[in-house]
């Protein structure tokens, strides 16, 4: 195969799996059909959006982690090219990328772990629920295909609003049987990554020593940081809790207002989500006591579904705790949150009931 041929072949190669294997035919490589194979031990997971602001990063920070074998990249555009970059990386991983809504399926087979931060993200002025029109039905399409090609992936939702978009999955999954509230979550761990951030810096402690619950859902009010409950056990005046509460609920909004037009949270959100993702392949590992807020199936309030702590294992969300005491000023913030998530879920079991 003359060079120029090979070097086409292999850039298809990063396209879909096919072309991977005409590549090992007429090369006749081991080596090619070995790595094709995901021949190193570890989890499969696929990225629905992988070519965005989130998903790039995203792709590269899981490209990184030695608990992934096999990484599925998929877009409806530039997915190619961004594989081809992240592929060159020399990390475990084989890396594969899929492009528009006919290799979606190829891009799901056989995944443990399916991460969604396809979507449009917010501009100045706009909530996150302005993202619904657009982003519900992207959401419907990917979990359509993730209950027919890989029913028993555990689901991280990213893709605004997540308050909206976990019930939407959610009821997909039950229209076909094949929902278990134990592997869909939405991924609020950037409000908790918030929250340690701003509580450490006004309390001078290391940020990564710092653990705040943040519980409800992952917008405005619904965002509901349990400051009470900081470990290190710390003592805040009311005007710190004010400041705090306000900042982490609208911490989105602030990096929205700074990026000016430009897009959202992508770089923190990317950190946030393979903190998250990290912990759910640990956990189906088999590791302990790995603990983390996630918006999920719940029974913890009288909601369907609620944001708390919850203890993942070898099946998703293994057990889903309580919200522990609140005080005054947290109860009032729970009722307001409440209040707000039930319509928003409402409008996501509806959007694929109508
Ligand atoms: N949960 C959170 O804490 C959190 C944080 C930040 C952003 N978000 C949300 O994540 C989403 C993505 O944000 P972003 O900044 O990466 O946006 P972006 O526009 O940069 O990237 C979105 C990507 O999704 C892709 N896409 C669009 N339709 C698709 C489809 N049908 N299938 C597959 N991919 C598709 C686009 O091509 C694009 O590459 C937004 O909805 C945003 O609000 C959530
Ligand atoms: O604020 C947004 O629109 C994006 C995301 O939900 C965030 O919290 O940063």
């Amino acid at each position: 195969m003359q060079q120029s041929n090979l070097r086409i072949a292999r850039i298809a190669a990063h396209i879909n799996p096919p072309n991977l294997q005409m590549l090992e035919e007429d090369l006749g490589l081991e080596r090619v059909n070995c790595r094709a194979k995901g021949a190193s031990s570890g989890f499969k997971v696929a990225i629905l959006g992988a070519a965005g602001g989130i998903g790039q990063p995203l792709a590269m920070l899981m490209k990184m982690n030695p608990l992934v074998s096999l990484l599925h990249l998929y877009d409806v555009v530039n997915a190619p090219g961004v594989t081809a970059d992240i592929s060159h990386m020399d990390t475990s991983a084989v890396v594969r990328g899929f492009l528009g809504q006919q290799q979606l399926e190829d891009a799901l087979i056989g995944m443990d772990l399916v991460i969604i931060p396809a979507g449009v993200p917010r501009k100045p002025g706009m909530t996150r629920d302005d993202l619904f029109n657009i982003n519900a039905g992207i959401v419907k399409t990917l979990c359509e295909a993730i209950a027919k090609c890989c029913p028993k992936a555990i689901v991280n939702i990213i893709s605004n609003p997540v308050n909206s978009t976990v019930p939407i999955a959610a009821e997909v999954f039950k229209k076909v049987g094949v929902f278990d509230p134990k592997r869909v979550l939405g991924v609020t761990m950037l409000d908790v990554v918030r929250a340690n951030t701003f509580v450490a810096e006004i309390m001078g402690l290391d940020p990564r020593e710092v653990d705040v619950p943040v519980v409800g859902g992952h917008a405005g009010v619904t965002i509901l940081p349990l400051l009470s409950q900081v470990k290190p056990s710390c003592s805040f005046t009311q005007k710190e809790i004010d400041y705090l509460t306000d900042r982490i609920q609208n911490g989105g909004t602030e990096v929205v207002e700074a990026k000016a037009g430009a897009g959202s949270a992508t770089l923190s959100m990317a950190y946030a989500a393979v903190k998250f993702a990290d912990a759910c392949l640990r956990a189906l590992r088999g590791d302990p006591a790995v603990v983390h807020c996630a918006y999920v199936a719940s029974e913890v309030t009288e909601l369907p579904f609620f944001a708390s702590k919850v203890r993942l294992g070898r099946n998703g969300v293994e057990e889903i705790y309580p919200l522990g005491p609140l005080n005054e000023y947290e109860r009032a913030g729970l009722e307001k949150a409440k209040k707000e998530l039930a319509g928003s879920i409402q409008k996501g079991v509806s959007f694929v009931k109508k």
